[in-house]
Formats: C-alpha cells, sequence, structure tokens
C-alpha cells in the first residue's frame, strides 16, 4: 500500500515511522510520503488560506494549492481520504474497506477547513472518502490521520504477527471482546475465572462469547441493533 499525507504540519505525522507502522514501511508492505501543502503555493509567504466567502470566524484553506497537490499526486487507483468533523462515522468496516486500497491520499484540513471546491473536483476524478473520528473537533486532520493509519495499516496481511487476533477483537465481529488475564492466577485476592483454567477450549469459546455479548449489551447496545449488528444464534440470545 502506498499512502500520501498533505499537510501544514509534516512533522505532526513523524510518528508514523515508528512501531509497527515504521516496521511495514522498512518490510515494503507500505510506503509513507508526507508532503507539505505549501510545496505547491506560487506567492512568497506562501500562503495556504484566505477569509471566508460569506464572512464568519477564522480562515478557509485555498482551493489552488490543494488542487495543484492532488494533481501531482493522484492516480487512477487514488482514493481521497478526508478526516472532517462533517464526515461519516470511520468505523473498523471503514478500516477494512480503506486497507483494500493500493493508494490513499490524505488531506489534513486546518482553520476552518477546505474549501468545498477541492472535494467536489476531487470527487469528479477519484473516490472521495470524509470521516469523522467522532462527535468532537479537533484543530485539524493530522491527528485523525495517525489514527486512521493505525487502524488501516494493522489490518494489512503481514502486519500483525498473529493475525488470528484480528478475528476475536473488538469491533471485528459487531461484538466488544471478552475480557482478558494472564498470571498469575490470584492478584490482590482477584482470581482469573475459572473456566480460563481448565483446558476445556469449547467451554472457554462460549464463555468468552458470552461475555462479549454482555459487556456489548451493557456498554454498547446500538451495537446489537445497528447496521454492523452481529448474527446471533440460539444460545447467544439466551445470554
Ligand atoms: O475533528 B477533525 O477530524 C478535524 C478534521 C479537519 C479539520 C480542519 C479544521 N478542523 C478540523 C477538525
Amino acid at each position: 500500500m502506498r499512502v500520501d499525507v498533505v499537510t501544514i504540519f509534516p512533522e505532526y505525522l513523524s510518528p508514523l515511522s515508528l512501531s509497527l507502522i515504521g516496521k511495514a514501511q522498512a518490510s515494503g508492505l507500505l510506503s509513507v510520503d508526507v508532503h507539505d501543502l505549501r510545496t505547491w503555493t506560487s506567492d512568497v509567504h506562501r500562503t495556504v488560506d484566505d477569509t471566508p466567502y460569506g464572512g464568519g470566524p477564522g480562515m478557509v484553506m485555498r482551493p489552488e494549492p490543494w488542487g495543484l497537490a492532488l494533481d501531482a499526486l493522484a492516480t487512477p487507483s487514488s482514493r481521497l481520504v478526508v478526516p472532517t468533523p462533517v464526515g461519516a462515522p470511520f468505523t473498523q468496516r471503514t478500516a477494512h474497506s480503506l486497507a483494500d486500497a493500493s493508494h490513499l491520499i490524505f488531506a489534513c484540513g486546518r482553520y476552518e477547513g477546505i474549501d468545498q471546491r477541492v472535494l467536489d473536483h476531487a470527487s469528479s476524478r477519484l473516490p472521495v472518502t470524509e470521516v469523522s473520528l467522532g462527535d468532537y473537533v479537533l484543530f485539524g486532520g493530522e491527528v485523525a490521520v495517525l489514527v486512521i493509519m493505525e487502524a488501516v495499516v494493522r489490518l494489512l496481511p503481514g502486519v500483525l504477527g498473529n493475525a488470528d487476533s484480528l478475528a476475536e477483537e473488538s469491533h471485528a465481529a459487531g461484538l466488544l471482546e471478552a475480557p482478558v488475564y494472564t498470571k498469575p492466577p490470584v492478584w490482590r485476592d482477584l482470581a482469573v475465572p475459572d473456566i480460563l483454567r481448565s483446558g476445556d477450549h469449547g467451554r472457554i469459546a462460549r464463555w468468552r462469547r458470552d461475555e462479549s455479548l454482555r459487556r456489548t449489551a451493557t456498554r454498547r447496545p446500538d451495537m446489537l441493533s445497528g447496521p454492523e449488528a452481529p448474527e446471533l444464534d440460539k444460545a447467544d440470545r439466551a445470554v
């Protein structure tokens, strides 16, 4: 997978070279290039923003630099991803969709946002996905790109040492995962559930499924009724 990130704060994206994402780059599974939007300005002040038409507070990102940046980076197989408070919720399903792409371009907005014509024009040339991380507002898109990149890159084949963990984790099957435990068997008078030390893998799997259903019903009942709701069998419905 090839990734290009366009931002006015390239240093914000330096964590992409750390840990698993850094290893994915080193192993050739991923290439990441971060670009300063000001590369595509031509005035002496390298201006990327201007006052909003219609008045109002703050500044808006000018379309010209963005247009030239996307002209330079987009290919027929590119997908443009734009973190924004007005985007669709970013979910595990979104992460899987983006993980199937061969080339992602991330546009990091700042100020009051990017001139709408940039997104409109881009939509005539490539798929544009506007995503929101949640019902809150950041200073810009850079931190959101770090989150999205972690969620996407860990899904790429070969990145996680044990791909089995992807199947059991929260949101993988539309449920929150069951609680996890390790040694010691008793810690501060708190014991690991006996079932997990029984060696009976069938009953352990049932216990984990039950705990997962209980946890989801308690903390995220919306997940049991929404579009991503999991298929429940007779044993599930007895929980
Ligand atoms: O909350 B966000 O994901 C986000 C994304 C982009 C911009 C641009 C200005 N504020 C922003 C907030």
